[in-house]
């Protein structure tokens, strides 16, 4: 039994190896925008679903796809477009607690077993000044990321405290993962052995 990652995220494809897994990616490019729901967490577990959906193979393998949409009071804030639009994000950011829903999808192309979890995980932000923010959009870092941060890299001078998955803002949890693939007995003996957790 494989597993196939539907992704083109590096930070998802980092997390996934550290479980000890043998994987390979098909990314999906599925037209995220295209897809509008009101209730962000909705959102996440569509895409995950979609991205998996696109990726599947017609075989005994365990497709995964994942989402990660971060929003404050059901607004969502995704990639930013240039920089003028990763300082509006950061701005709005600044100061309060915003929310990260990543969606886990597992699909398997030969029984059609389709699941999804979304985890939830709460960020809060200190008050951004001036120097802070112009220091971080120079880097470019939060420009391939939703929210237009990474907490994983240079986004955390801005991170205050975490309340949850962290993993699951950086792009995939690995524990909700491991749990949803042991319960499908996706992991073999082999795999099992050599899994970090
Ligand atoms: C909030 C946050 C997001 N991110 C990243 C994780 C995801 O890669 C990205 C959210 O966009 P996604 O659309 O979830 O993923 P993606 O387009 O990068 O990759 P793919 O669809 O091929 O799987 O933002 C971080 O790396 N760190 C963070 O702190």
């Amino acid at each position: 039994m494989s597993i196939v990652l539907a992704s083109a995220s590096p930070r998802r494809l980092e997390l996934l190896r550290s479980l000890g897994l043998t994987f390979v990616t098909r990314p999906s490019n599925i037209d995220e925008e295209a897809w509008q729901l009101d209730n962000p967490a909705d959102l996440a577990r569509e895409l995950g679903l979609e991205k998996a959906r696109a990726a599947r193979r017609p075989d005994d393998s365990w497709v995964i796809g994942a989402d990660t949409v971060v929003a404050i009071d059901d607004i969502v804030f995704g990639k930013p477009t240039d920089q003028a639009e990763n300082r509006r994000m950061l701005q709005r950011l600044s100061g309060t607690e915003h929310s990260v829903y990543g969606s886990i999808a597992l699909i398997n192309g030969k029984t059609g077993i389709e699941r999804c979890e979304v985890v939830h995980t709460l960020v809060q932000f200190h008050q951004l000044d001036e120097a802070t923010l112009t220091y971080y959009l120079s880097t470019g870092d939060g420009m391939d990321k939703a929210g237009g941060y990474g907490i994983q890299g240079l986004g955390a001078i801005m991170v205050e405290a975490v309340r949850g998955c962290y993993d699951n803002v950086v792009g995939l949890s690995r524990s909700r993962l491991y749990h949803m693939l042991h319960h499908e007995g996706v992991l073999p003996p082999q795999e099992r052995a050599h899994c970090a957790l």
